[in-house]
């Protein structure tokens, strides 16, 4: 059971010694009064967000640049955080869009050839407001009983009732709309490897800018609005001989429509699926057209909504690499990478049919039975559009789902009468 008042599990570091971020007192306060106590870890400062909790054992750098932690103060389960540093390589999106990061017992020595600097660093030159040396496993379980909820951490205030009387006046994620707060102002293009001069890593990121083995010849086109996306998932795509335009949340289907996309695919993104209504209106244009599409997370609930399913807000949600979830269609289990807090609300079991063909739950998880995918078919079977609430593009992550994005490939192919064979 967490202490009202935890204490820190170690003294404070003295970080004031090597280039370190120097620490001072801070404090923890969750909405329903619960406190810790810990120290300032990268910028000093104050914040509030809804408190998650993540139980990847790596990943980090993937996991604070990931832009559907908006509005989030993540919790890290994993004890020991920044002993890779952080480097030029892994970012997920252009910045760090955690609203807060806690854990118990940050790295003294960041160690791998490719870190650049520290986390605390990092945290501390975005303005990110961190703490460490936190119980996170009192916090976990606190939060895994009572579900997430709304948090504060101050470096700079440290009375207990200002800052919970704050916490109380901080938004809900329940009702909150943030796809239009990450997405890019700006549509831009990510080509196909076999287009691209093996050495600009800038627009794929992920993985150093290296082209993977096998270029192709660019096979299709695909319109990905950016609801938060992470930069994984073009580069999933581009090493598919896929050309993603990247489209701003606000793109209409005549915007769309004038690409001629083979495909269209909707992003992860923070926020409330059930608060964001243009989506919605955007993906029935894209499934009344019968143009195939594939969606990730954010996009699987928003799939969800235009085939008239509801969506509801988990107890804590799914935040880690290692969840076990089922391919319905094969029997298949994989080890999958998630990070939501909300779900579909769909039937397990037959089909519903909807304006766009008949829709099925295509993958659940194993530890809850919660939807993790959706498939909309014809009445024959042939799979017409696919989603899945988990993350294939597996950053940070296991690469079992990665058949995910040979299955949007296959599906146009199938669809597509411009398909070139591979
Ligand atoms: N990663 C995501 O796309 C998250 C989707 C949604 N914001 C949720 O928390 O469920």
């Amino acid at each position: 059971m967490p202490a009202s008042t935890a204490p820190a599990p170690s003294a404070p570091s003295s970080t004031s010694r090597s280039g370190r971020v120097p620490r001072v007192p801070a404090l923890l306060v969750l909405e329903d009064g619960t406190t810790f106590t810990g120290s300032s870890f990268g910028a000093v400062g104050e914040t509030f967000g809804e408190a998650v909790f993540s139980t990847g054992m790596s990943g980090y750098q993937e996991t604070l640049t990931d832009p559907s932690y908006h509005r989030q103060v993540v919790v890290a389960t994993a004890p020991h955080i920044g002993n890779t540093g952080w480097n030029d390589e892994d970012d997920e999106s252009s910045r760090i869009w955690v609203a807060g990061y806690v854990v118990r017992d940050a790295a003294r020595v960041a160690s791998s050839w490719r870190s650049r600097r520290s986390v605390d660093a990092e945290l501390a030159a975005q303005g990110v407001v961190g703490m460490c040396d936190v119980d996170t496993r009192a916090l976990t379980r606190h939060l895994r009983e009572r579900g997430a909820m709304r948090v504060g951490i101050s470096s700079v205030d440290t009375d207990r009732a200002s800052l919970l009387a704050r916490v109380q006046e901080a938004p809900q994620m329940s009702g909150a709309h943030l796809a239009d707060e990450v997405t890019t102002p700006e549509a831009y293009v990510v080509p196909a490897w076999s287009s691209r001069s093996a050495s600009d890593g800038s627009s794929a990121g992920g993985e150093g800018g290296r082209p993977p083995s096998g270029h192709r010849e660019k096979r299709f086109t695909v319109a990905a609005v950016d609801l938060g996306i992470k930069s994984m998932t073009p580069y999933r795509l581009a090493e598919r001989g896929i050309e993603t335009h990247v489209l701003p949340a606000t793109t209409s289907w005549a915007q769309v429509e004038a690409l001629h996309p083979d495909g269209v695919f909707f992003s992860n993104g923070p926020g409330d699926p059930g608060a964001t209504e243009d989506a919605v209106t955007l993906l029935r244009s894209v499934l009344e057209a019968g143009v195939p599409y594939f969606g990730i997370c954010f996009g699987n609930q928003i799939f969800g909504r235009a085939l008239g399913f509801g969506t509801y807000k988990l107890r804590y949600g799914h935040r880690g690499i290692n969840q076990p979830v089922m391919d319905l269609s094969t029997r298949k289990v994989e080890v999958t990478a998630h990070n939501h807090g909300f779900a579909v609300d769909a039937p397990r079991e037959g089909r519903t049919e909807t304006p766009y063909g008949w829709a099925r739950v295509s993958h659940v998880g194993l530890n809850d039975d919660v939807v993790e995918g959706l498939a909309l078919e014809d009445e024959d079977g042939t799979l017409r559009s696919f989603s899945v609430q988990y993350h294939p593009e597996a950053a940070a992550g296991p690469h079992d789902a990665s058949y995910l994005f040979d299955r949007f490939v296959d599906l146009m192919e199938s669809r597509s009468t411009k398909g070139a064979p591979a």
